[in-house]
């Protein structure tokens, strides 16, 4: 990896994670975006995954919830099934344009429990409308969710997440063109899961965010840079080197071939 002076501190890959990461490498038709990443998410670490533009970060949550197949290496979740994830993907990802409104969209959290084809009882029903009390949006039950800003909407999709009650909670790019009072009470729902022992992982752009939210940081470009203690991880040195790598990025490159040790 030619690391020059940069010490890096991946977390232990031999010990038990949650999520284990071993000579992970991941592509789009043999293109490959992540090279030879190993290393693991401790049960209940609350994590944040930074890098350049292209770096791999939603690739990297993609093979984590097994949307996408390695070219290499592997992904192995520990005692977590389907239901035990949750998902929120980029905001372009989400289609809703549906007919439906708000209290029915966090329903949807249930689905993987009940079924979808079970009605829906009235503890359900209150659960939904606690989780909508706690990112603040009582009162917009019946509302369409066609009609919410991006702001609003992405309160909704915390409040599904609440309501699925994951152990571990994959979000990407989730404050990205949302508002600051938005972004600060979608953080406290962020704190409140990382105090539940839950295992959070978020791909995000502002450091100065993850510097203060985030106890540990994995940078990516392509290849990982630093894995460990966020102060650590974004030290100058570590910074620099990512925004070096990504300028000397080719995305018609080959497979690649490394050999790990
Ligand atoms: N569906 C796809 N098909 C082909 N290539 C893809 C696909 N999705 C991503 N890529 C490529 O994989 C590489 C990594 O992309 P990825 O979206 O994972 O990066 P990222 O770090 O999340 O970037 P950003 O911060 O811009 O969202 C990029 O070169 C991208 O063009």
């Amino acid at each position: 990896m030619g690391g020059g002076n940069v010490t890096l501190s991946f977390p232990d890959a031999t010990a038990a994670p949650l999520v284990r990461l071993t000579d992970l490498t991941l592509g789009y038709r043999r293109h490959p975006a992540v090279h030879h990443l190993s290393g693991g998410f401790r049960d209940g670490s609350l994590t944040a995954v930074v890098g350049p533009n292209g770096a791999g970060k939603s690739t990297l949550l993609k093979a984590m919830v097994g949307a996408l197949r390695p070219l290499d290496g592997r992904v192995t979740l520990h005692g977590l099934t389907a239901a035990d994830i949750a998902y929120l993907p980029q905001q372009a990802e989400v289609e809703r344009d549906f007919p439906i409104d708000v209290l029915d969209t966090v329903l949807l959290g249930h689905w993987r429990r009940v079924g979808i084809f079970r009605s829906i009882g009235g503890a359900l029903r209150g659960q939904a409308e606690e989780a909508l009390a706690v990112v603040g949006l009582s009162g917009f039950e019946r509302r369409p969710i066609a009609a919410l800003s991006a702001g609003q909407f992405q309160r909704v999709l915390f409040a599904r997440m609440l309501l699925q009650d994951a152990r571990l909670i994959l979000l990407d790019e989730p404050f990205t063109a949302i508002d600051a009072r938005t972004t600060a009470d979608l953080l406290d729902v962020v704190r409140r899961w990382h105090g539940e022992r839950r295992t959070v992982i978020a791909v995000l752009h502002d450091l100065e965010q993850v510097r203060a939210h985030f106890p540990e940081t994995l940078l990516l470009a392509r290849e990982p840079i630093a894995w460990g203690r966020t102060a650590d991880v974004l030290a100058p040195a570590n910074l620099v080197r990512a925004r070096a790598m990504a300028e000397g990025w080719d995305d018609k490159a080959g497979l690649c071939r490394r050999t790990v040790p």
